[in-house]
């Protein structure tokens, strides 16, 4: 097992890494202060992985949340589910919630432990590899409006973040593909080895080799962890996370929540954010192509829905959180190995690459 960790000073918490470390009684004991415990996962994850939480929570009070499965879900009405559990079992502030699931399930329970009774503690057991490399990290908690994507939430850390690799072996192939393309992100946005590892070792990942698995878990929660370290609630240098969304956001919320999966909306966004940069004169044809070939390799697509035009593009655009003063901002490439902080973009350039780029 690895642990890395999240330094936040007194909201610093570690990350464990390794296969089959759910079945260690003494890891989420830890971390589990209260004998109050409620686990929220899905009708998916549930009959897979609750079992397995629950042997370790014998002795406390434990109540469960089984939610329906999709990124629709990740709603206030889903939220509001939860607390009323919450309140009908009597659960008390210093109780723990556990979010068991993806990306979906780490959002909303954590958006929820933000705001039941102001806010109580809670553990992250990430069991997609988007959630193991990205989401379950760094305390963006949110659920989604019908206008715009996490765009009710919250900043909130957990109390630690357990990811169990083993549980990659059930992840259907697209959703690891989806994943896949928050790991390149990170090559792309601040570790151009990294990228270059990728590129070698793109098949071994695909075939779930496990120690090419682990190494890219770690590798991408590491980046992810310094980021976050250096500005938790994205002042500044925190926002080169956010490559390829403000484009992939748009997808999400234009084609309906779980059309697209989050890691395939941002794998068409990179790919527009790559071609804005190579107009702007930094990346060059071939560093795009190099780009958008990987993600390609990644079985993930890499061009914009054609029900999307520019111009429903731009409106959905105009409520990205990156905006300032009503101006839209994005993260670009100034090389592959290194994003621009958020910047205004001409808007010349970016019509033309939402009209041109992967149009035909
Ligand atoms: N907070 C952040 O920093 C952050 C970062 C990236 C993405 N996100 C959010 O994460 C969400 C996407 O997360 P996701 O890709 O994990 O999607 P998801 O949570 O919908 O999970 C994907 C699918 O895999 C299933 N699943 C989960 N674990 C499984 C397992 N071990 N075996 C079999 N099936 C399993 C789920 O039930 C679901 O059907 C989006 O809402 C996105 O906005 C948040
Ligand atoms: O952690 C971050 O910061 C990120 O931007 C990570 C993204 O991969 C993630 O999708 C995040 O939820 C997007 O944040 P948002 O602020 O654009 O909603
Ligand atoms: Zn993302």
């Amino acid at each position: 097992m690895k642990t890395l960790t999240v330094n936040l000073g007194e909201r610093s918490y570690p990350i464990y890494i390794g296969s089959r470390i759910l079945e260690s009684d003494e890891l989420l004991a830890r971390h589990l202060t209260s004998s109050q415990v409620m686990v929220i996962t899905n009708e998916t994850v549930a009959p897979l992985y609750l079992e397995r939480v629950k042997q370790r929570l014998t002795g406390k009070e434990t109540a469960e949340v089984i939610l329906p499965d999709g990124e629709s879900y990740k709603s206030i009405e889903s939220a509001m589910i939860i607390f009323d559990r919450l309140l009908a079992g009597k659960i008390s502030r210093d109780a723990s919630l556990i979010a068991l699931g993806g990306g979906v399930i780490g959002d909303l329970v954590g958006f929820t432990a933000a705001c039941y009774q102001r806010g109580v503690p809670f553990i992250q057991i990430p069991t997609t590899l988007l959630a193991q490399v990205d989401s379950s990290v760094g305390g963006k908690t949110a659920v989604n409006h019908p206008r715009g994507k996490n765009m009710i939430g919250a900043f909130y850390q957990p109390q630690c973040v357990l990811a169990d690799t083993s549980t990659l072996d059930t992840l259907a192939d697209r959703e690891l593909s989806a994943g896949l393309a928050e790991v390149i992100k990170y090559g792309l946005i601040r570790d151009l080895e990294f990228f270059e590892w990728l590129e070698a070792n793109l098949e071994r990942l695909l075939a779930r080799d496990a120690e090419a698995l682990a190494y890219a878990i770690e590798r991408s929660c590491l980046n992810k962890a310094e980021v976050v370290a250096e500005d938790e609630r994205e002042s500044g240098l925190r926002a080169i996370l956010n490559l390829g969304h403000t484009f992939g956001h748009a997808i999400e919320t234009g084609m309906g929540y779980g059309t697209y999966l989050h890691g395939e909306a941002v794998a068409i966004g990179i790919c527009q954010a790559a071609d804005l940069s190579r107009r702007l004169g930094w990346l060059d044809a071939d560093s795009v192509e190099r780009i958008v070939s990987l993600l390609a390799r990644a079985r993930l697509p890499v061009t914009p829905p054609t029900d999307l035009d520019a111009d429903r593009y731009l409106d959905l655009m105009a409520v990205d959180k990156k905006n300032v003063a009503g101006k839209l901002r994005m993260i670009l490439l100034e090389r592959i190995g290194r994003a621009t902080l958020p910047m205004a973009v001409d808007p010349e350039l970016l019509r033309a690459t939402l009209n041109e780029y992967g149009r035909r």
